[in-house]
């Protein structure tokens, strides 16, 4: 397990990548990147404020470069999450399917609604019905999700440390079908 590649969590909001990606890389004693916080740190900016001046198309621009930056080879195995939105890009989908294991991590949108709703920081959710939002987005993005990942875990009313001891298992489980 410990020579697992990088491992690269996929899904929407709140589906709990930040906070799942985080537990897996206690567990495996690797660092932990969030290609958000990637994002926030190199603009001296937060999202909500790349969004406003940028518009949502200079945010997927630094998305992807953040992606491909982090994905560039002969780098140490990390577990970085991503945003939720990277898969909308086709240039990240393919640089995903380049990579070994990228696990999607699923919530329904109710749960999604749950999860988000404590905080304002997510752009998209700030105009407008949530749900509604969210819904939209998951008709879209659900199967581009499926179309990267080489792994699925349902996250729906699960504590964040049962979802990152299932992730675990399937990566194992996927590993050793793919030995
Ligand atoms: N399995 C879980 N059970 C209960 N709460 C959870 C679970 N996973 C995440 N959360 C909570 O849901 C909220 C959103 O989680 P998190 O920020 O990890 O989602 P995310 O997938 O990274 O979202 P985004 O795409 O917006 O970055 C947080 O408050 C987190 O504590
Ligand atoms: O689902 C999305 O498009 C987003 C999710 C967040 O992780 C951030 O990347 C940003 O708020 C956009
Ligand atoms: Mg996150």
């Amino acid at each position: 397990m410990i020579n697992a590649p990088t491992i690269i969590l996929v899904g929407p909001m709140g589906a709990g990548k930040t906070t799942i990606g985080r537990l897996l890389s206690q567990q495996l004693g690797r660092e932990f990147f969030d290609s958000d916080r990637v994002i926030e740190e190199n603009a001296g900016a937060d999202i909500p404020w790349i969004f406003e001046k940028e518009g949502e198309d200079g945010f997927r621009k630094r998305e992807t470069q953040t992606l491909r930056t982090m994905l560039e080879e002969d780098q140490a195995p990390v577990v970085l999450a991503t945003g939720g939105g990277i898969v909308m890009r086709e240039e990240n989908r393919e640089l995903l399917k380049t990579q070994p294991l990228v696990v999607y991590l699923f919530a329904s949108v109710n749960q999604q609604l749950q999860r988000t709703s404590k905080s304002n920081h997510r752009p998209l959710l700030k105009q407008g019905n949530p749900k509604e939002t969210l819904k939209r987005l998951f008709a879209i993005r659900d199967p581009l999700y499926r179309d990267v990942a080489s792994v699925i875990v349902e996250t729906d009313s699960r504590h964040p440390k049962s979802v990152s001891n299932k992730v675990m298992e399937a990566i194992k489980k996927h590993l050793q079908a793919e030995a």
